[in-house]
Parts: structure tokens; C-alpha cells; sequence
């Protein structure tokens, strides 16, 4: 494999946006978060927190009947859409524009919810991340991986990850699986692990924030909200994953010596997301 470019401070420094001082929330960009089913609600309360709070300036959330009073309680900025279903979705459709959409976490495998979403894909033309359920769904129907946008962001981690590409025998044969992908459909990987790997058609990345604090429920969940949060901001999706990811690893650099790995939760990487951004401004 190519050498990967080293994601440091540097690198990211050179790709974010500082706010506008004459920004307004609709200029914040709009994001939708599809996920939750019953039992797993709290990955649709986290993943759209983490979107509100890496600065998205609207975040509606699309959950089963089951999450409308979970959602409006935990997170009252968050609008929130409800399925005709009480437990999973069964239909994805919105009468608003987003300008950048999440599926997959907590959102479960019913059968219903897996055509509701090869359906969505199939028509989807907006700026997109898929995680969690979504990408077990799309690898159980891999005819639909040619039907996703290109520039879409894939965050599995490693058991998603081979679900969507089958086994590999060695790290580098995982690292070429997963560069013939991105570059097959064009799509953007972020291979979770301990360290991300983000995967470009064009580069490989490797990101040096974060620590095994990380390890922790949710985790991942939080970082889908992150990196479409920074999608509806306008970023394109290779500086979307490259920032997000940094920051989301940056969250626990900052909180370990606080927290210690023990009592790190997904909650603690939300109430860091803004010091790691004022970490990247002091560098400005
Ligand atoms: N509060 C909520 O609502 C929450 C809801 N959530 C939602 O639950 C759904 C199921 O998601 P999930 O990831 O827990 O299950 P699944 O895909 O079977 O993977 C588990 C297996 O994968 C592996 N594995 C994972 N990481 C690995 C690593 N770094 N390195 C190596 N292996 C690794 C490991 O396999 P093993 O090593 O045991 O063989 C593990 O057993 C999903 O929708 C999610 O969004 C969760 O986000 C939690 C909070
Ligand atoms: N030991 C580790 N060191 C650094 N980061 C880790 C470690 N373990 C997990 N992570 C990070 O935590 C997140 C876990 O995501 P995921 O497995 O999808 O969690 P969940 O589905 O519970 O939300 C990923 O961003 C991954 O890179
Ligand atoms: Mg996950």
C-alpha cells in the first residue's frame, strides 16, 4: 500500500472552516439523522447530539413511533419525524430538504427496515454517511453497493467491515479489499479501529488522535452524527471524515487525563467536541 498521509494537526488546521461571524442557523446547514429502533434508541439521542454539537445549525431526527417522546425529552433542540411503526422504520421519506442525511445507528435489520432503506438508497441524492445497520443491510444486498452516491462515507468498524468485503487473512490484504472498494464505487471508508484509517479514492489517511478511552458504547455512534454534522456544514466528504474523525479522537486526548479510560463515555466525547474545536482555533 501507499504510505498513508499522517493526520495531524497540520493537516487539519489547513481544512477547517472557522465560523462566519454573520452565520445564522440556516446557513449552519440542515442534517437529518435516520436511526433508532426499540432498545436502541439512545444511538439516534447520541448520533444526533454529536451532529447539533459539532455546529450544525438545524438536526432533525427520523426515528420509529417508540423514540418520538425519547428524542424530544433528551434532546429538545432536535426536531424529530416519526415512522407510521412503533419499533423500526418502515418507510423513509421527509418532507424536508437536508443537506446532509445519516442512516444506521441502532436502526436494526427488520426486514421491513431493510427494503425501506435499499429503497432510500436508491433514490437518495443527498450528501450521505452510513453506519452500523445500514451498512450490515447494504452487505447482505451487495448488488446495491454501485446504487450509493458517489463520495458517500462508510464508517464500519472491523466486524462491519468484513461483513461488507468478506475475511482477509492479513492486515494488507484487509488494506487492498478496502482500496479497490473506495476506488471501485468511489465512496469514502473511515476504517474504525485503533488507528482510523480514513480511505479515499485518492489517499489513505492514518489519524493519530484518541486512545482506547474510545472503546466504549456509543462511541461510534456519536462520530456518525459528527461527520454528517460537518457535512451539512458544506464540507466536502473528504475533509468531513478527515476533520470529524480527528476531532472525534481529540475529544479523548483531551478528556483521559480527567476521566481516565474507565468512566469515559460516549456522553464525556460529547462534552468535549468544543474544546477540541478550540484546540484547532488556538493553532489559527
Ligand atoms: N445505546 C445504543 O442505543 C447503542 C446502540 N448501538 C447499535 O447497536 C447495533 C449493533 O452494533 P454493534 O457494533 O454493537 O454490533 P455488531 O455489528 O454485531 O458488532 C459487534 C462485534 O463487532 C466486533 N467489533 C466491534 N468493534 C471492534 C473492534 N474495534 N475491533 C475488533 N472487533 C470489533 C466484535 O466482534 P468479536 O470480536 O466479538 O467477534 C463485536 O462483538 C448498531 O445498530 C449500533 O449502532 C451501539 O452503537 C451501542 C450503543
Ligand atoms: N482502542 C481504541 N483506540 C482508539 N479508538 C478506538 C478504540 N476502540 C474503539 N475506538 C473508536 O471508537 C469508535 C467505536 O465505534 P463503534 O464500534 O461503531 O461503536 P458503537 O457502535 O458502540 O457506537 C470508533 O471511532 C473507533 O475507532
Ligand atoms: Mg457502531
Amino acid at each position: 500500500m501507499k504510505q498513508a498521509v499522517v493526520l495531524d494537526k497540520a493537516e487539519i488546521v489547513k481544512r477547517y472552516k472557522p465560523i462566519d461571524p454573520q452565520t445564522h442557523k440556516g446557513m449552519q446547514g440542515h442534517a437529518l439523522i435516520i436511526a433508532g429502533s426499540y432498545g436502541k434508541m439512545g444511538a439516534a439521542v447520541l448520533a444526533s447530539k454529536s451532529c447539533l454539537k459539532t455546529g450544525c445549525g438545524l438536526v432533525t431526527a427520523l426515528v420509529p413511533k417508540c423514540g418520538y417522546e425519547i428524542l424530544q425529552i433528551a434532546n429538545p433542540e432536535v426536531m424529530t419525524l416519526t415512522d407510521k411503526k412503533e419499533q423500526y422504520l418502515s418507510d423513509i421519506k421527509m418532507a424536508i430538504k437536508p443537506q446532509a442525511i445519516a442512516i444506521g445507528p441502532g436502526l436494526g435489520q427488520h426486514i421491513v427496515t431493510q427494503k425501506a432503506v435499499l429503497d432510500f438508497l436508491k433514490t437518495n441524492r443527498i450528501p450521505l454517511v452510513l453506519d452500523a445497520d445500514a451498512l450490515n443491510i447494504l452487505a447482505c444486498n451487495k448488488a446495491w453497493f454501485s446504487v450509493l452516491l458517489p463520495k458517500t462515507i462508510l464508517t464500519p468498524h472491523p466486524k462491519e467491515l468484513e461483513r461488507l468485503l468478506g475475511e482477509w487473512h492479513t492486515e494488507e490484504e484487509k488494506f487492498q479489499k478496502t482500496r479497490a472498494f473506495v476506488c471501485q464505487y468511489d465512496l469514502i471508508v473511515v476504517m474504525k479501529g485503533a488507528p482510523t484509517y480514513i480511505f479515499t479514492p485518492d489517499a489513505v489517511y492514518v489519524n493519530t488522535t484518541g486512545n482506547a478511552a474510545l472503546a466504549t458504547a456509543g462511541s461510534g455512534d456519536v462520530l456518525t452524527g459528527m461527520l454528517t454534522s460537518l457535512l451539512a456544514q458544506g464540507y466536502s466528504a473528504t475533509d468531513a471524515a478527515l476533520l470529524g474523525v480527528y476531532l472525534h479522537g481529540l475529544t479523548a486526548t483531551i478528556a483521559l487525563p480527567k476521566t481516565g479510560y474507565q468512566s469515559f463515555t460516549a456522553t464525556t466525547i460529547l462534552k468535549n467536541i468544543g474544546k477540541a474545536f478550540l484546540s484547532l482555533e488556538n493553532q489559527l
